[in-house]
């Protein structure tokens, strides 16, 4: 099979970035990152994905993670000179969490503040997400990765609401991320290669049929294969699967989610 029949995943974000990287950012073959930033507490490597993001957009009590929690993760500089450097280009969502403070300190330093109070139905994560995809309506989106952190632990609400909102924008190459793991979803019908960057992730990963049971799925890579295996929940679900190698593919009749773990340095 062609390398273009596959399509390909592959978490470099979660190495540091390299001048020579940034300096070909602008070329139309390299993954366009957006980073957002939700209320749960930031990851240490959250200051790794700032540099590689385009756009930083903050949901809501986001803001107050960005303003409080970057500092202690950069504890050779000054806060304010770090308060000051990591300016998200927006703050949206229904406003009720974000501090006044917060607010203010942003606002005066250039950053779009957008209020959608008004919507009650979908969540602050979901509006950010249109946010970003409205920014370049024309653009072809097949090379954006919206990457969001603090998406997973805490209330199990908000975290299944995070991961309806991957099918809710199935299109759109978007990973949940937390300080163990990442979660982002396969679309059905499509051949993936996961490059897995072994230096950083794996070996624990799951493979998760998402809103309905999944006929047929077939992998390579993995300790515990599947074989146009049927997985359901009720029945068969691969959690607690381990990766073999550098590569792991995936072909399923319908939407899985991928998650593999992060190791800890
Ligand atoms: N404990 C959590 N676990 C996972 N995601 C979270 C958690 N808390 C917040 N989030 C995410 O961060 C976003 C912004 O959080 P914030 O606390 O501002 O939301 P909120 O709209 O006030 O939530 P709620 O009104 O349900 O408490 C949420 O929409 C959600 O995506
Ligand atoms: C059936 C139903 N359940 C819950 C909510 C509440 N809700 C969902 S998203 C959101 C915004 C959170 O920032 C809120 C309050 C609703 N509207 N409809």
């Amino acid at each position: 099979m062609e390398k273009e029949d596959f399509m390909c995943h592959a978490s470099t974000f979660l190495l540091p970035l390299l001048e020579k990287e940034n300096n070909t950012s602008t070329s139309e073959f390299v993954t366009k990152y957006a980073l957002i930033i939700l209320n749960q507490p930031l990851p240490t490597f959250t200051p790794m994905l700032w540099d590689h993001a385009q756009v930083r957009v903050c949901a809501d009590g986001g803001a107050n993670r960005l303003y409080h929690e970057m500092p202690p993760l950069l504890p050779h500089q000054h806060s304010e000179l770090i308060q000051t450097r990591f300016v998200p280009d927006a703050i949206k969502g229904d406003m009720d969490s974000i501090q006044t403070e917060v607010l203010d300190f942003y606002k005066k330093l250039g950053t779009k503040i957008i209020d959608e109070s008004q919507d009650q139905d979908t969540t602050d994560l979901h509006k950010c997400i249109t946010y970003i995809l409205n920014l370049t309506p024309d653009v072809d989106k097949s090379k954006l990765c919206i990457l969001v952190v603090g998406a997973l632990g805490g209330r199990f609400d908000h975290e299944v609401g995070n991961i309806n909102v991957l099918c809710s924008f199935s299109g759109t190459r978007i990973i949940l991320l937390s300080d163990d793991c990442l979660i982002h979803l396969l679309p059905k019908n499509q051949h993936h290669k996961i490059f897995i960057q072994s230096s950083v992730e794996g070996p624990h990963c799951g493979l998760i049929p998402i809103g309905m049971p999944c006929r047929s799925s077939t992998t390579t890579g993995l300790k515990w294969d599947l074989d146009n295996t049927e997985m359901k929940f009720g029945g068969l679900v691969s959690t607690s699967n381990i990766v073999k190698g550098d590569i792991v593919t995936v072909q399923s009749d319908s939407d899985l989610l991928w998650t593999i773990s992060f190791k800890k340095l």
